[in-house]
């Protein structure tokens, strides 16, 4: 059949895609790291990372670029060894001293950022690579299935090349859930998709994973990407876990200043922590938990409250955006170096060059010693 153009198929095809109940339900894993040590020529990449994934769990490893995310999976996978520690699945060693499972004989699916299709197969053929285990007649018919759960049966002959991106990542999710793995990893599955769809595909591939029940484990750098899919996220800094936990928990109690501003563009104020309370030049707010010395208050731009001259803590406007559904607004408040941001709901009209006063919302406001900054 001759394809249409692929974004316009797109458009009519989203949010929702193909048939319920047709991806296929998976025996969901455990999977385990014991302590896993990687180095490559005597620099270490993990260092001491261990982490257990709930069966049917779906973990989002969130951290910058190149801190290890990447090397965790595939050592997951079984495509690379660990240096030293273990890797567990169900409580069986698939990696590790005693013992090393091959990677097709793990029951793990794979999904990778460049979705990794093979150009001279067809989309069919594409999806049941993976099957090789079962007879041409079932692999062809789990295979539809897949193809039939993201909406693509129809182009079951036609070749990578005239899907869209969206579709070719349709495609790599098909092929990923066919052999119904027990345990499923994505590398960065959504950072090739422009931002028009990034969110339906998003919330579309999270419902077809839910229905497999597979465990899953998925790499990003995007931390709202990780608070929108994850049920727990997993935090990771130069080789190692800095903090764990559902996103509130993380964006609400971040363990450091590293974690906090992972979720958040803070406005930091340098100021002193005495007795359990944090001055600085925008005031004082409870440090409890922080020792005496030089602190980093970090307030969130949707903290301040912008107020009449005259009231609260005297500011001057800067500048002002306006964002669609909030205004960001830039004030200068004496002694701070560089201007707070706010970030407005309901803007009281400023101007460039006014005088306003500011309140800040002391739950907005967290405070860590400066020596973590
Ligand atoms: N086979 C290898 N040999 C040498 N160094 C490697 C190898 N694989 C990864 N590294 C290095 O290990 C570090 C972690 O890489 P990894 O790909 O795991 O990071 P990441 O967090 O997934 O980042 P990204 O999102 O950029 O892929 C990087 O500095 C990388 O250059």
């Amino acid at each position: 059949m001759t394809a249409k153009p692929a974004q316009a198929r797109d458009r009519f095809r989203l949010p929702r895609w193909g048939q319920r109940g047709t991806a296929g339900a998976s025996i969901p894993a455990q999977l385990s790291f014991e302590n896993i040590v990687q180095t490559y020529g005597g620099t270490t990449v993990l260092d001491g990372v261990s982490l257990t994934v709930e069966p049917g769990e779906l973990v989002c490893l969130l951290g910058h670029s190149g801190c290890g995310k990447t090397t965790l999976l595939r050592i997951a996978a079984g495509v690379e060894a660990p240096t030293s520690g273990r890797v567990l699945m169900d409580g069986l060693e698939v990696s590790g001293p005693r013992a090393f499972i091959e990677p097709e004989r793990r029951g793990i699916g794979l999904m990778f950022q460049d979705y990794a299709l093979f150009p001279h197969m067809t989309i069919l053929q594409n999806v049941m690579f993976g099957l090789r285990d079962l007879s041409a007649k079932e692999a062809d018919i789990a295979a539809r299935r897949a193809l039939s759960r993201v909406g693509l049966e129809h182009y079951a002959d036609e070749f990578p090349h005239t899907l869209s991106g969206g579709e070719q990542q349709r495609v790599a999710l098909a092929r990923s859930i066919a052999p119904r793995p027990g345990v499923l990893l994505m590398d960065e599955p959504f950072s090739n998709l422009d931002r028009r769809m990034r969110d339906a595909i998003r919330d579309e591939t999270v419902a077809i994973l839910r229905e497999t029940g597979a465990t899953t484990v998925v790499v990003t750098h995007d931390p709202e990407e990780a608070m929108r899919i994850a049920d727990r996220i997993v935090l990771m800094r130069s080789g190692v876990i800095i903090q764990q936990g559902l996103s509130e928990e993380i964006y609400h109690e971040p363990a450091n200043l590293f974690a906090a501003r992972f979720f958040c563009d803070f406005n930091e104020i340098r100021g002193e922590v005495r007795n359990g309370q944090a001055s600085c030049p925008v005031g004082i707010f409870p440090a409890p938990n922080v020792a005496d010395g030089p602190a980093v208050i970090c307030v969130r731009p949707q903290g301040l409250r912008l107020k009449p001259a005259g009231f609260c803590l005297p500011g001057r406007v800067v500048s002002r955006r306006f964002l669609g559904e909030v205004d960001l607004v830039y004030i200068d408040v004496e002694g701070v170096d560089r201007p707070l941001q706010a970030r407005v709901h309901d803007p009281v009209r400023v101007k460039e060059g006014q005088d306003i006063g500011i309140e800040i919302d002391p739950k907005d406001v967290l405070v860590f010693a400066a020596a973590d900054a």
